[in-house]
């Protein structure tokens, strides 16, 4: 049976783009893309990438207090220009959006600016009528946000639409607890937002080692929000021309602007798989097996539509294993363990890799090397924020299981840590490896005696003493 294509790409994100150039301009594949909306996907154009510039932007009165603490005595963040930075921040995706299509096209790839379902097993319909068959589909669609299902959620924003708002909400609420609540509360807040946070859970960024989350839970309500614990909205109205909530714990408030951040589903819907043998878990994320193949030989499927680990560097690493398997002749699969990740707060960032302390304890015994400290930085500048290292041990192995690191840059120092860990590294490296000073990240190497020892025969001989 012959085919007009080797490989059509539905979705043109990160895994998408890197599995469609890949195929192409490495391996020499026929391959076509279809994007419904701008090339690069959500970490370029409404993700990772706008929301790290929000960021950095939102850091000025931090820096302004510090550099007050080292004699800068006027120091003041000043007023911040939305639309200047708006304007910057869409030139900077044009020109990244320009990148990725250039780059598609030079590898040969034929990109269809519209969207794209699936016909059957080898059949792609383009929302212009006309059809393309391929020998292989690739389904690299990626995620929506979801929404809680209470009345008047439309009144609220999800996060695509903080990166396009014409002004700044003067008081605002994020409903959520995870990475894009948190990460957008810091940054609200320090754009100069009244910025109000709800969880429904005890401590934020569930999954992450408690005691980082304890301390990024501070953390928030140190910079400013106003983060409710144990609280959740039961409906929103229209309150003049603000947004009226009411919460589980019978309070009320107004608001100018709501934004839930209450997770992503696969954006499965509407996509033609009802046409083929794909299945789908209850979500609705595309089930696939090592080889991201899904239940049809032919359709494979990356990145946050398998809710595997959805990160970008994941979904990027599953194109490219994806097309190197099908196109290059080099088997690959991706293993989704010991994945690096941090969330982006300030002073303070969260990052992670490896099993949580809560994970290890239940995994067997474990020695916790931790040290909490005010890093010089910012405690000569007279702040009290503290930071937190920590090294999980297995104390049978010496193998270091997981480190978690709550402080400033924390994300640069866990790429770095990543590596011996993903290396099998024991705490003997770590502790053979020599300290780089004056650095908060000299701890790593430095930390001599376990702060604490979880023994689990210790106690279950406990439990039945
Ligand atoms: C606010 C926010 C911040 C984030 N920050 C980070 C971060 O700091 N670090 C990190 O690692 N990850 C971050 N992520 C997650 C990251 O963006 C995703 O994991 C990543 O983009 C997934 O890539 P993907 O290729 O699976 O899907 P996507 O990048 O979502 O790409 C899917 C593409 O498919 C297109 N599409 C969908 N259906 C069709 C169709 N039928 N036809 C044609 N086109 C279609 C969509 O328009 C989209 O462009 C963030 C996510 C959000 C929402
Ligand atoms: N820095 C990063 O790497 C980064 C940043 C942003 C997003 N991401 C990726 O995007 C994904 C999605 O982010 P997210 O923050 O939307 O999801 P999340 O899963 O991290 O957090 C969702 C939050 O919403 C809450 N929630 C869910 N349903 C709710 C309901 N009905 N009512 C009230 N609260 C509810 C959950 O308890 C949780 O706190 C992340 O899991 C991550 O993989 C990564």
């Amino acid at each position: 049976m012959s085919f007009d294509l080797d490989l059509f790409v539905i979705g043109g994100g990160s895994g998408g783009v890197r599995a469609a150039r890949i195929a192409a301009g490495e391996h020499g594949a026929r391959v076509a893309l279809a994007e419904e909306s701008r090339m690069g996907g959500t970490c370029v154009i409404r993700g990772c990438v706008p929301k790290k510039l929000m960021v950095f932007a939102s850091q000025a009165g931090l820096m302004a207090d510090e550099m007050r603490g080292y004699g800068w005595c006027d120091a003041q963040a000043g007023r911040f220009d939305w639309t200047v930075f708006r304007q910057k921040l869409d030139a900077e995706l044009t020109r990244l959006e320009m990148i990725y299509t250039a780059n598609l096209e030079k590898a040969g790839v034929e990109i269809f600016h519209q969207r794209a379902t699936i016909v059957d097993h080898h059949t792609v319909a383009l929302a212009d009528g006309t059809t393309r068959t391929a020998k292989h589909i690739l389904i690299a669609v990626g995620g929506r946000p979801a929404l809680p299902g209470i009345p008047g959620q439309e009144l609220g924003l999800i996060s695509d639409d903080l990166f396009l708002m014409e002004s700044l909400p003067r008081r605002v609420l994020l409903v959520g607890g995870g990475f894009i609540a948190c990460e957008f509360a810091t940054i609200l807040a320090g754009l100069g937002c009244e910025t109000v946070q709800v969880y429904r859970g005890d401590a934020v960024l569930r999954g992450f080692d408690r005691q980082a989350r304890d301390m990024a839970t501070l953390q928030l309500s140190a910079i400013g929000v106003d983060l409710r614990l144990n609280v959740n909205p039961t409906g929103l109205e229209r309150s003049g021309d603000r947004i009226g909530v009411t919460f589980n714990d019978d309070s009320r408030d107004d608001f100018d602007a709501v934004i839930w951040a209450t997770g992503r589903d696969p954006h499965t819907g509407g996509l033609g798989l009802e046409n083929t043998g794909v299945h789908l878990r209850p979500n609705g994320a595309i089930v696939v097996d090592e080889w991201s193949q899904t239940a049809v030989p032919s359709i494979f499927a990356v990145g946050d539509v398998t809710d595997r680990v959805n990160l970008t560097p994941v979904a990027i690493r599953e194109g490219h294993a994806f097309a190197d398997t099908m196109f290059g002749g080099r088997a690959r699969s991706v293993t989704h363990h010991n994945i690096a990740s941090a969330v982006y707060l300030r002073p303070h960032e969260v990052a992670s890799v490896g099993l949580t302390e809560e994970q290890a304890c239940a995994r067997g015994d474990v020695d916790v090397y931790a040290t909490v400290f005010r890093p010089m930085r910012s405690m000569f500048a007279g702040s009290d924020a503290r930071m937190m290292m920590k090294l999980l041990v297995d104390p049978d192995t010496d193998l270091v299981l997981g480190c978690h690191i709550f402080g400033p840059d924390a994300g640069e120092m866990i790429q770095l840590a990543a590596i011996p860990i993903t290396l099998g590294a024991t705490k003997a490296d770590f502790d053979a490896t020599m300290a780089v000073h004056p650095t908060a990240a000299e701890e790593l190497v430095t930390m001599r005696q376990p702060a604490r020892r979880h023994r689990l025969a210790v106690s279950a001989q406990a439990a039945t003493a």
